[in-house]
């Protein structure tokens, strides 16, 4: 269980899960969360769990020795260097999740010295199921042992190179959403062969979670599993060969690096 103040600055898509999957998890207590936002209006959900909802991010900061900041790229430094004076590099830690912010821009915006973190999660943080890609800079050990400690409750965490940040944002950050979008492709598909769609959503999203799991739990490579699904002359290899010859690894591919592209040269 977490003792420290942790306010999450961007109550947002991502903020919002952050402070579902703190609760969840148990490692935060509602009164130990504060979340902003410039209307807290969408945030009754938390509000009624007992999470202190404010517009007020000076306030925030100041209260809090964990930092977490949700915000958009685009605003991240005209809102943070309005409220620059709340930072305290002496007990805080500033973690942020935002895409394509540099730990460097970062420090210049919170003050020298200022122990910061980025960190990459995706959406299934709030239920506890993330994959996130962290690393730091002006962070003592014992910060980051309990950082790294708040998101393996999260999920699954590794410290990374600042820079593979960008590569681990289209791997796992909009990775949950290519997955889902395979899985909306196999429940299409399903129904048009007989499944209404709630049983062919089960059937898919079950299927796909199966799949992950060999490779996590087992530690296996895919190709090694696909090997034991082929039947010589089957059903399997004809419908993999021809998604194949459609075009189906090459288009994952090709957008994983319009994703990476959009980012490096946004
Ligand atoms: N959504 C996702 O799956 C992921 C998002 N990210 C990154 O996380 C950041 C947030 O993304 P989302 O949550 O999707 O965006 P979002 O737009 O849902 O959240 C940003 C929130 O910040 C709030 N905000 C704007 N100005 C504010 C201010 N002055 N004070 C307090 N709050 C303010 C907005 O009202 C909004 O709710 C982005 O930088 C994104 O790149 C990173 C990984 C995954
Ligand atoms: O699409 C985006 O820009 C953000 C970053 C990763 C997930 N969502």
């Amino acid at each position: 269980m977490s003792n420290k103040k942790i306010a999450i600055i961007g109550g947002g898509n991502l903020g919002s899960a952050i402070a579902q999957g703190l609760l969840k998890s148990g490692f935060s207590q509602p009164s130990d969360l504060i979340i902003t936002k410039r209307n807290t209006a969408s945030l009754g959900e938390l509000q009624a769990l007992g999470v202190h909802t404010t517009s007020d991010n000076n306030a925030a900061i100041r209260q809090a020795e964990i930092i977490v900041v949700a915000l958009k790229p685009y605003n991240v430094k005209e809102v943070l260097t309005q409220v620059k004076d709340a930072f305290d590099a002496t007990r805080q830690v500033l973690i942020s999740v935002i895409t394509g912010v540099s730990m460097h821009d970062l420090e210049q915006i919170a003050g020298p010295g200022m122990p910061v973190v980025r960190a990459m999660p995706n959406t299934a943080i709030a239920i506890q199921e993330s994959m996130t890609c962290i690393c730091y800079k002006n962070v003592s050990e014992q910060q980051i042992n309990y950082i790294k400690d708040m998101f393996d409750q999260l999920g699954i965490s590794v410290i990374i190179d600042e820079k593979l940040m960008d590569a681990a944002t289209v791997l796992g950050a909009c990775g949950i959403a290519y997955a889902l979008r395979f899985i909306r492709a196999n429940i299409q598909g399903g129904i048009e062969i007989g499944f209404d769609v709630k049983t062919a959503n089960l059937i898919a999203a079950q299927t796909v979670k199966g799949a992950a799991e060999l490779l996590i739990r087992e530690k296996r490579h895919p190709e090694e599993e696909i090997d034991k699904v082929t039947t010589p002359k089957g059903c399997t290899i004809a419908g993999l060969n021809e998604m194949e010859h459609q075009g189906f690894s090459s288009s994952l591919i090709k957008g994983i690096t319009v994703s990476y592209d959009k980012i490096v040269k946004d």
